[in-house]
């Protein structure tokens, strides 16, 4: 470990894994992200004779592990659609002459295949068992395990058909890692895979599968939610301060929504620092080999910062990201039907911090980022909006721990045990101490009674309502404001007829007087009502556009059914509290000052004397510690330009064949993985309306024009 790999100590529960493994035990692994999964497999892969064979769904994932493999001096080979033909030969006739020879020099001792190679291709099963007569089929690896479970979140219909290696190699002892595994899924994973009942992996008898599972929490991992400047060049200039102060040619990932941010986030960054940081931008658009030459330009450090979609970072191994920031709440629009908003930004900042040593996760937030979000999520309707919210609320939440609304949120979700948060040296409920949350100074949050503001608004949109008349979230808090002259557009055709008729709000008449709230607070507190179903978003989609407009949620009778003078004197059963940051917000004196906007404690938002800084502090770190994470995204598993593959399905007529046919064809078996997620990617963009990403301005009086064009990556 120490000669080969540059390991010092093992980690999590490397050790055992790494002991049960070598003792020729069947064993899961649950680990996060991050957390050395590699190291329990390719460790015993080097002591023991023989080849290990690894089934991955990332090609890019097995690229970086043969890379790191090589240069370590470990004999290691991956075998997929997109091998040459001349190696696939070249690998196979080693794998061959490996099975007939004695001596174990020069072995191969790590073989890396999709999943589709085992069930479509019989030659290589073939090859195999003549690795297996002759002894020299060590283990079978199969990574990111919980893909062949349906009840997951990644199912890959192809993993199901590794079941087959059960039946053709029934000693040979498996190996299932993955990051995620909610209990029904292991029992999957158990059944499908035909390994036995779990024992565990601290006290296992002689039979049964050892089972091990390290804590999802990461310790190393420092959670920010910064608040989010409204001017897109205020915005990166912030991040370019806080990189520069924090993070000075340190690595990082900048997470954005769009491949459209990720070019223009690079190149102003770059501007912005006048080149003192290096960027790349990375996303499905951008050629393969251009993507490989940035992963390694990244990997040496030249470009010190990927500003990337959530196409970037599939099974990309680079253990010294000290920072992933997010330039806007993730969404997951590949994976909508099926991973959350939450998994996703938990799964992408878990991409900071792999060698164990401190990192930030640091996520710039403003409300109004939801109008844009919703309208991009919208195709998917109500689904899409739990996911959302999940989203929301932890942005929004500026009092609990950021752990703890992790484990809170993924206990629910996915049914993962709250006991995967305990640590040896706490609880899953105790708080880290040291996220944004836990540190920041109670003074510089106001917690406010705003049940009158919250009637404000719902009465305003009310009134909005009654006259037929549409309006978004950025329209509503102005128009509570009595900002834009006060008007709104109503429906004066009846339902079928579309004239429209500019018509003046009283907002003493309706609500009893202006909202009294900042713009950014009256966004804040608009989101909080819609996050707890006092108010509702909708879309209303055009041939071009998709438009999001808010509206009366299931609760708002519950407050609006009051009078002010109810209100005033506490008669409404319903109390509305919001947190409002008194510090950290933008600035006017946006060039000198934004330094101190790295930390949200720096600015007062409200303050009169905007331009009254606190000093900067650079966001706290602890101590290093061990990883915590999620499933990878698997998005990216497709090389699209791989070889066709026949159609056969292996595993419906699993046979013994002893000799290779010497001059078959291999049959290619990765196009289908490609065509199926090709498929549904196509489908999913046919769904949404494409555009310039942008956003018009809005006002309170032209809300039509509060247009939202969307594009997708
Ligand atoms: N015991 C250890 N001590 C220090 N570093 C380690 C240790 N084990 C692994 N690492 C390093 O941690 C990083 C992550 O390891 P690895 O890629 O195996 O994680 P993983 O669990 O497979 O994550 P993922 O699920 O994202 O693939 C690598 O850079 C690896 O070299």
């Amino acid at each position: 470990m120490k000669k080969i790999f540059g390991i010092q100590n093992f980690r999590l529960c490397q050790e055992g894994v790494c002991n049960a493994n070598m003792d020729g035990r069947d064993v899961v692994c649950i680990m996060p992200t991050g957390g050395g999964k590699s190291l329990t497999y390719q460790l015993p892969a080097v002591l023991t004779p023989g080849c290990t064979l690894v089934i991955s769904p990332l090609i890019s994932l097995m690229r970086d592990q043969i890379l790191h493999l090589k240069e370590a001096g470990v004999n290691a080979v991956m075998l997929t659609g997109g091998t040459p033909k001349q190696s696939v030969n070249e690998i196979q006739s080693r794998l061959a002459s490996m099975a007939t020879t004695e001596s174990n020099d020069n072995e191969i001792k790590l073989c890396y295949v999709t999943p589709e190679k085992i069930a479509k291709n019989q030659r290589f099963i073939a090859l195999l068992q003549k690795l297996y007569n002759g002894k020299k089929f060590a283990r079978i690896v199969i990574d990111e395990a919980h893909c062949v479970s349906d009840l997951g979140h990644d199912f890959r219909p192809d993993y199901k058909k590794l079941s087959v290696l059960r039946h053709v190699f029934p000693d040979i002892p498996i190996l299932a890692l993955s990051a995620t595994c909610p209990p029904k899924v292991l029992q999957d994973i158990l059944k499908i895979l035909q390994m036995g009942p779990v024992v565990d992996g601290k006290a296992a008898p002689l039979h049964g599968t050892v089972h091990f599972s390290a804590p999802l929490y990461r310790k190393n991992l420092h959670y920010t939610i910064l608040p989010k400047p409204s001017s897109a060049k205020e915005v990166i200039s912030t991040m370019s301060e806080y990189i520069l102060q924090n993070h000075k040619n340190e690595s990082g990932i900048v997470y954005c929504l769009t491949k459209k941010d990720a070019e223009t986030t690079a190149e102003a960054l770059g501007t912005i620092s006048k080149g003192a940081i290096k960027t790349g931008v990375y996303h499905s658009d951008v050629p393969d080999d251009i993507k490989e030459r940035l992963h390694t330009l990244w990997r040496e450090g030249t470009v010190q910062v990927v500003c990337a979609t959530i196409a970037f970072g599939l099974g990309i191994d680079k253990g010294n990201v000290r920072f992933v920031l997010h330039h806007t709440a993730r969404i997951f629009i590949a994976h909508l039907s099926t991973q959350k908003s939450l998994d996703g930004y938990y799964q992408e900042s878990g991409r900071a911090g792999r060698d164990g040593k401190d990192a930030d996760c640091v996520l710039y937030y403003r409300p109004q980022d939801a109008t844009r979000l919703s309208s991009i999520i919208c195709s998917e309707a109500a689904e899409g909006q739990t996911k959302l919210r999940d989203m929301l609320r932890f942005a929004q939440d500026m009092k609990e721990c950021r752990k703890i609304l992790f484990a809170k949120y993924f206990s629910a979700s996915s049914d993962l045990a709250m006991n995967s948060w305990t640590t040896e040296e706490a609880n899953a409920m105790d708080r880290c101490n040291h996220c944004d949350n836990c540190t920041r100074p109670p003074e510089s949050i106001a917690n406010k009674d705003v049940t009158l503001e919250a009637w404000q608004i719902l009465k305003t949109l009310a009134a909005v309502e009654s006259r037929g008349g549409r309006v978004t979230i950025n329209g509503i808090g102005d128009l509570a404001r009595g900002l834009g002259g006060g008007k709104f557009d109503a429906n004066v055709g009846g339902k079928r007829k579309k004239a429209k008729e500019s018509v003046q709000l009283d907002c003493e008449a309706v609500a009893g007087g202006k909202l009294q709230l900042s713009k950014d607070d009256a966004e804040a507190l608009i989101i909080h009502l819609l996050i707890n179903d006092y108010l509702k978003e909708v879309f209303l989609s055009t041939a071009y556009t998709v438009n999001v407009y808010v509206v009366s949620g299931a609760k708002a009778l519950r407050i609006s059914r009051f009078s002010r003078a109810d209100i005033l004197e506490g008669k409404c059963p319903v109390k509305i509290e919001c947190s409002f940051r008194l510090q950290g917000r933008k600035s006017k004196a946006a060039g000198k000052k934004a330094v101190a906007r790295q930390s949200p404690e720096m600015y007062d938002f409200n303050s009169p004397e905007e331009d009254e800084v606190v000093p900067a502090k650079p966001l706290r770190k602890a101590a290093a510690s061990k990883g915590k994470g999620k499933s990878k995204d698997t998005s990216d598993i497709v090389a699209v330009d791989e070889i066709t593959d026949s159609e056969e399905d292996f595993t419906k007529q699993i046979r013994m064949v002893d000799e290779l046919p010497e001059s078959e064809e291999d049959d290619d078996e990765d196009e289908t993985w490609g065509y199926s997620f090709r498929t549904s990617r196509q489908t999913t963009k046919r769904r949404r309306v494409s555009g310039g990403g942008s956003r018009k301005p809005t006002s309170s009086k032209t809300n039509d024009e509060d247009v939202i064009s969307l594009s997708s990556d």
